[in-house]
């Protein structure tokens, strides 16, 4: 019986590349987890065990370090482009590289005193081929909770249905989201991630919701109303269930739950997935392969 090597890919995962700028007595820090994947012609490297072609992942982690301070980090998608090209030239076997940043943010305390910013993480996958490159920028482990104007009705129903109907509920979500840009050049990478952002919340926070998904639904379609070099969004919401402690057993005279006392589970948790994308969008599939999270 003959077999044939699939799909494969290889790198360096989770690199954390942390870069000072201290050109003057106020440093900056840019605070990195790096993840790079080659993929191309690599058969005689799993068939015949010849590394010729071979670009390590030791050397790819080298050249992400490297890059920090040769390229510099003025935003992540910036850097992962320089990063990809370098590595696609550097690896003539290699069609693509993919370049995966997540980014930490810290605050500012003093000239050279930071505190590390919980909550959500920067994020981008840079796609760079040997005619074109894919951006995708994104957000992840954004926590976010609407305390009313949720509901959740008129859901199919059948013998093991037991979720009663309710038209007040806790809506709350760790977000994962991912937009494709349309271009690569001249974009304000910070400014553009920052409308997002505020875009998202805005609309989670101003939309009446019958459920996750018509939020994503409403999060996508702003997202893309206002800004069209974007083609398309993905998101990927746990739905943080938070039920209402049943107190009527409890032999406390007067004592009601209106809505105000909640048991926040963990799991098992709603995994409400969606992607928005602009009619007229170009595909570009392969930028998100091997991109986890995301139907
Ligand atoms: O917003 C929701 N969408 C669902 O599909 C669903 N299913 C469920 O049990 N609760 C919820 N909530």
């Amino acid at each position: 019986m003959a077999n044939k090597l699939g799909v494969n890919q290889y790198g360096k995962a989770e690199s954390r590349v942390v870069r000072i700028v201290r050109d003057t007595a106020r440093h900056e820090i840019r605070d990195l987890n790096v993840s790079t994947s080659l993929r191309g012609d690599f058969e005689d490297a799993h068939i015949t065990g010849d590394q010729a072609a071979v670009l390590p992942t030791d050397t790819q982690k080298n050249t992400a370090f490297a890059y920090a301070k040769l390229h510099g980090i003025s935003s992540i998608e910036d850097y992962a482009l320089a990063l990809g090209r370098r590595l696609l030239e550097a690896c003539p076997a290699a069609s693509d590289a993919q370049v995966r940043v997540e980014e930490y943010a810290w605050d500012r305390l003093g000239d050279h005193s930071f505190v590390r910013r919980g909550g959500a993480v920067r994020t981008c996958v840079v796609t760079v081929g040997r005619e074109d490159a894919v951006v995708l920028s994104g957000i992840s482990d954004l926590v976010v909770l609407n305390s009313t104007d949720s509901e959740f009705r008129g859901f199919l129903k059948d013998e093991f249905t037991t979720l009663p109907e309710t038209d007040d509920r806790v809506l709350a979500t760790s977000l994962v989201a991912k937009w494709r840009h349309t271009a690569v050049e001249g974009v304000d990478w910070n400014a553009s991630h920052a409308a997002v952002l505020q875009t998202l919340l805005d609309t989670f926070a101003g939309t009446y919701s019958r459920a996750l998904q018509e939020t994503l639904h409403a999060m996508g379609c702003a997202v893309l109303d206002d800004q069209e070099e974007i083609a398309e969004i993905r998101f990927s919401a746990p739905n943080k269930h938070h039920f209402l402690v049943d107190f009527s057993g409890f032999q406390v005279e007067g004592l009601t739950n209106d809505g105000e006392v909640f048991i926040a589970a963990d799991r098992p948790y709603g995994l409400i997935e969606a992607q928005v994308t602009r009619d007229d969008a170009p595909p570009a599939d392969d930028a998100w392969l091997h991109v986890p999270g995301f139907c």
